[in-house]
């Protein structure tokens, strides 16, 4: 197919305003190049929409994704920057053009809260490229950066909406990577945070997924947010164990550490949310590849699994608690097939009516009927089940890996699959998507389940990963053998490809028998929560993670950090980690809240394959000679540390102090101007925190200037304060924002260090 630099053609009427530079697409894909018969036939024969609005859903899912972000951070940073789109970058941009034809500025994304989410109709190529956008676009890389915007695709946006997080929720993310719907989970935990200051919600955020190296990413992606209330697991969400911690942790309460038995229950989640891999045809529009490799029998596969994750989560939800199953599929068999399946194999939960939230977020009702196929070429599609088998050859119809549960159950209507939500690409210029909201509200009567002896019961729970049947291990990607290369999944970047099960992984029956299995283990767990826990061991191989061990409040390390930086006596010291295996404070100390705590004391961390907890705060910094070594607050743990620092300590400083930091690496206290000068050579070696307040300054041209400075010591001055500033030569403005990550500040540091041609070393205490 011609892809030398054609423009391809566009649909016909009834679609949304045609936009020019949208038809402009990055690889310059001819129509026909979008164009799949069997997807046709299928979505065709699945009524999605109507007749009508066949050609402009194609012709929708032809055009390239506008670019779409979200402004995230605390609630007074995000309002500063939203207003600064508004009165500069919109006029800025409403004259703009592309080729000859005037480009409509970013919009505000009509349905988003607070109009903090924009859209902006140019391809994001177009948007790097062009000298016309380069300003908005480096504003946006920018900020991306030190996590104030989020780009995201809308559609993304949507499920974590629909969860209502607040601070004291205990929420799970099961399918978190790369963690887009996770840092918007995380900032709804951290409503209360401020523009320099981060809160310690007493929820907690819960971010698992089965894929190790999606797993990082998406640690990396949270980082944005040092979270105290963040743990990230690596296991396969259809099989999620059950984490056990102290019942007190339910009233949000800490137990008296006095109170040596606890009694102990499973942790429960207020809010859950079942992301699900999926075929991903809803991406059509940025996954181009989906346009040649699409066939029915992706979706087929992957129905199971997603029943068997959504059921797990249902398992872990709280009376009165809330789950959303989302994809980005249009494919009914991965959307209202799972919803009716899951609601049927557990009872108690209901879809909840949400059609009043978010008004204007247009969407069309789930669906009640469907006709699957078990043909990838789609030759014929089926009413029912039995409609399904009676035309299979004789002897075949044992062998079809199609089952009830993808066709819709007879009582779809009164299910309430209608309360489902699709999203179309022609209704609002978005992706394709579903989503369901589903309450838990009543306890389903428990099947009574044959008590083991203790001895048995104690040995199951003893030996969790190893008596469980090959089928409920986790599965893990690296591992899976049941499976095909799906190219470019949902959330799966461009150049991914994740592994999903092909349609001979285990159909509902065995999902059945799976979770029956794991329901009875889930009571023996549970009927022997008061059990001590075992000491950490490492049980699976590929499991490489360093334990994590608290250290006792009065531990010396803490006790020196917190008179040498000043910290006040409502610093949380007894939820300090650390991780190595002898417990040692060696380098690094992180910074959890009571309730990651609490999960991390009651549970083997390598068998829920724990791979991060909360956030690195302090770290240890090698004195020059004769200088004994310290910690000092790290940029990225600043913010969380902040409100523990005695603001006594915090020194002034202005504009002039702020030059010299930014001019020198290891300015020495003579660089500084009096009165500062005086005030830095009297204190001691170690870290210490400056403040320079905002504000706008003619002779020092800055467009971002935060609060807070951090200094690692009095003579020696942090780099973090100097990575915290970007200078453009226009227009001036102030914001107060959020210190980087620390990856982000060792990328610039490496960046820096590659561009001087130098080795970084870590510059010592040093005296005057
Ligand atoms: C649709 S993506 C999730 C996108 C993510 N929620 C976001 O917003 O960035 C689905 C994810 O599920 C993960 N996954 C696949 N099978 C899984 C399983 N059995 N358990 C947990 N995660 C799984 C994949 O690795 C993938 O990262």
């Amino acid at each position: 197919m011609g892809r030398n630099n054609k423009r391809r053609g566009g649909g016909r009427g009834g679609g949304p305003r045609r936009n020019k530079p949208n038809e402009y697409r990055s690889d310059f894909l001819e129509k026909s190049d979008m164009d799949n018969e069997r997807f046709a036939a299928y979505y065709k024969a699945q009524n999605i929409v109507s007749n009508e609005e066949w050609e402009p859903l194609l012709d929708a899912l032809r055009r390239p994704l506008p670019t779409t972000f979200r402004v995230a951070g605390s609630r007074q940073t995000a309002q500063t920057l939203n207003r600064l789109i508004q009165d500069t970058y919109v006029p800025m941009l409403s004259d703009a053009s592309f080729e000859g034809e005037p480009i409509p500025p970013p919009v505000q994304i009509p349905w988003y809260p607070d109009g903090l989410a924009w859209q902006f109709n140019v391809p994001k190529k177009v948007l790097r490229k062009s000298p016309e956008f380069k300003k908005f676009h480096n504003f946006l890389v920018f900020e991306t950066d030190v996590g104030n915007i989020s780009r995201q695709e809308a559609v993304s946006m949507i499920p974590p909406l629909f969860l209502d997080v607040l601070p004291h929720h205990k929420v799970m993310d099961m399918c978190a990577a790369p963690g887009s719907k996770t840092a918007q989970l995380l900032e709804a935990l951290h409503a209360n945070d401020t523009a320099t200051e981060t809160s310690i919600p007493s929820g907690l955020l819960l971010a698992n997924d089965s894929d190790q190296k999606r797993t990082h990413m998406l640690i990396h992606q949270s980082a944005r947010l040092p979270s105290p209330a963040l743990m990230v697991t690596n296991l396969d969400a259809s099989n999620y164990p059950v984490i056990r911690v102290p019942a007190s942790l339910r009233q949000g309460e800490v137990a008296p550490a006095r109170l040596k038995k606890k009694k102990m229950e499973q942790l429960l989640f207020d809010r859950i949310l079942c992301d699900v891999p999926c075929s991903g045809d809803g991406t059509m529009r940025k996954n181009l590849g989906i346009w040649k490799s699409w066939q029915p029998m992706d979706g087929n596969g992957l129905h199971s699994l997603q029943v068997r994750i959504l059921q797990r989560g249902m398992k872990m939800l709280k009376e009165d608690g809330r789950i959303v199953y989302s994809t980005c599929s249009l494919n009914p068999v991965e959307n209202e097939a799972v919803v009716a399946e899951a609601l049927k194999l557990c009872p108690g939960f209901e879809i909840v009516d949400v059609s009043d939230r978010f008004p204007n977020l247009v969407r069309r009702p789930g669906l009640t009927a469907w006709r699957p196929t078990g043909d990838k070429t789609v030759s014929n599609t089926f009413a029912s089940f039995a409609e399904y088998q009676a035309s299979l050859p004789e002897g075949q119809a044992a062998a079809s890996k199609m089952t009830e549960g993808h066709w819709p159950p007879p009582d779809a209507e009164s299910l309430n699959l209608p309360r489902c939500m699709r999203i179309y690409p022609h209704l609002q210029d978005t992706g394709g998507f579903f989503v369901a909201v589903l309450e838990k509200t009543k306890k389903p009567e428990k099947q009574p389940v044959t008590a083991p002896s203790t001895k048995g019961k104690r040995e199951m729970e003893e030996s969790v990963d190893d008596e469980v049947p090959e089928s409920k291990k986790p599965r893990l990607t690296d591992d899976s053998t049941a499976s095909v290369e799906l190219a470019a999944p949902q959330g799966a970047s461009s150049e991914t490809t994740t592994t999903v099960p092909d349609a001979s992984a285990p159909g509902p029956e065995s999902a059945q028998g799976a979770v029956k299995a794991a329901e009875a283990e889930d009571e023996n767990i549970v009927a022997d929560l008061d059990k001590t826990p075992e000491p950490s061991k490492v049980s699976s191989s590929d499991f490489k993670e360093n334990p994590y061990t608290f250290l006792p409040s009065d531990h010396t390390i803490l006790t020196n950090c917190m008179s040498r930086l000043s910290l006040l006596p409502t610093f949380p010291s007894s939820n300090v980690l650390v991780r190595n295996p002898e417990g040692d404070a060696v380098r690094s100390l992180y910074l959890t809240n009571a309730a990651v705590k609490a999960v991390i004391e009651h549970n083997d961390y390598a068998r829920i394959r724990l791979t991060s907890a909360g956030t690195k705060i302090l770290s240890k910094q090698e004195a020059g000679k004769g200088l004994d070594a310290q910690f000092r607050i790290l940029g990225e743990g600043l913010q969380v540390v902040l409100p523990y620092v005695d603001p006594e300590t915090v020194m002034a400083a202005d504009v002039g102090v702020l030059r010299v930091l930014l001019k020198a690496y290891h300015p020495t206290c003579a660089a500084f101007e009096e009165p500062f000068q005086t005030k830095v050579a009297e204190r001691g070696p170690g870290s210490h925190i400056i403040r320079i307040p905002a504000g706008v300054h003619r002779d020092v041209t800055y467009v971002h200037l935060p609060s807070f400075v951090k200094c690692r010591s009095a003579l020696t001055l942090c780099l973090c304060s100097m990575d915290r500033f970007r200078f453009l030569s226009q227009p001036p403005q102030t914001i107060t924002r959020r210190a980087p990550s620390h990856l982000e500040i060792q990328r610039i540091r490496d960046a820096d260090d590659r561009q001087k041609g130098q080795k970084r070393h870590e510059p010592a205490f040093i005296r005057c």
